[in-house]
């Protein structure tokens, strides 16, 4: 059985200040949740800060990118073993934003997906189409070769230390969310396509819905079979809010 696995992912916002305030309110909310994982995904800066707030809780947290190179001459980039130092669990890898905004390829993402795994943190690879590409029919293809770059580079088994986000491109912040049937045709894809490779590597890995999702619409897609918890954009800094979406992930 996959456990439900919440995470936030607060993008470029925040401040000291605001983030104590945002995880002081959540960390009792979360207390009373049962049979679910959740974490949040953070700026760079706020790492040790999170650490300390979090650290005796029942939240996990991590970064929302990575450097796919070893430490070294990369002036602005952030390495695994500096994630590490701040016992980061997650991070996130291929986000449309850093595909779309910063260049970022398949290749790429898989490169980062590998580096992240080899340090023993979870990648979240995210995946997703673009409305244009979901009119013209392509969504699979389009997701077929996101998959298909990680796991020429590191292999089908490696999913199984990682968590898969479909987030699609036309649902992330527009309040225009894919409905539980058109989430859950895409999640089913993504484990049948797994498990032409490795059926239990398909029936174990966590494969996260995100785009738009709110309190209200958390649960009918929690409800479907294959999708195993949100990746939270806009809806994660507020903590009623993220609260109310992770106690809809309980069984
Ligand atoms: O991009 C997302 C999470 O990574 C989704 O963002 P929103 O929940 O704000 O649509």
């Amino acid at each position: 059985m996959r456990a439900k696995l919440v995470v936030g992912n607060w993008k470029m916002n925040g401040n000291l200040v605001q983030n104590q305030e945002l995880l002081t309110a959540i960390i009792p909310g979360s207390e009373g949740l049962r049979d679910i994982i959740c974490a949040v995904c953070v700026p760079y800066p706020y790492l040790p800060a999170v650490q300390l707030a979090l650290k005796d809780t029942h939240i996990f947290w991590g970064a929302q990118n990575v450097s796919q190179f070893d430490l070294g001459a990369y002036t602005g980039e952030v390495a695994v073993e500096m994630l590490l130092d701040f016992d980061c669990r997650y991070v996130i890898v291929g986000h449309s934003e850093r595909r779309s905004l910063f260049g970022e390829d398949n290749h790429t993402v898989a490169e980062k997906f590998k580096k992240a795994q080899s340090a023993g943190l979870i990648p979240i690879l995210c995946v997703g189409e673009t409305l244009a590409q979901r009119e013209i029919g392509e969504t699979e293809r389009v997701i077929e070769e996101q998959l298909d770059a990680v796991i020429k580079l590191t292999g089908a088994n490696s999913l199984t230390q990682s968590v898969i986000a479909y987030e699609p491109v036309w649902a992330i912040g527009t309040g225009r969310t894919a409905t539980p049937a058109q989430a859950q045709s895409v999640h089913a894809f993504i484990r049948s396509k797994i498990a032409k490779q490795n059926t239990e590597v398909a029936a174990n890995v966590q494969i996260l819905y995100g785009g738009s999702v709110k309190a209200g619409n958390a649960s009918d897609l929690f409800a479907m079979p294959d999708i195993d918890g949100g990746l939270i954009g806009g809806a994660s800094l507020n903590a009623n809010e993220f609260i109310s979406i992770c106690s809809a992930a309980q069984r």
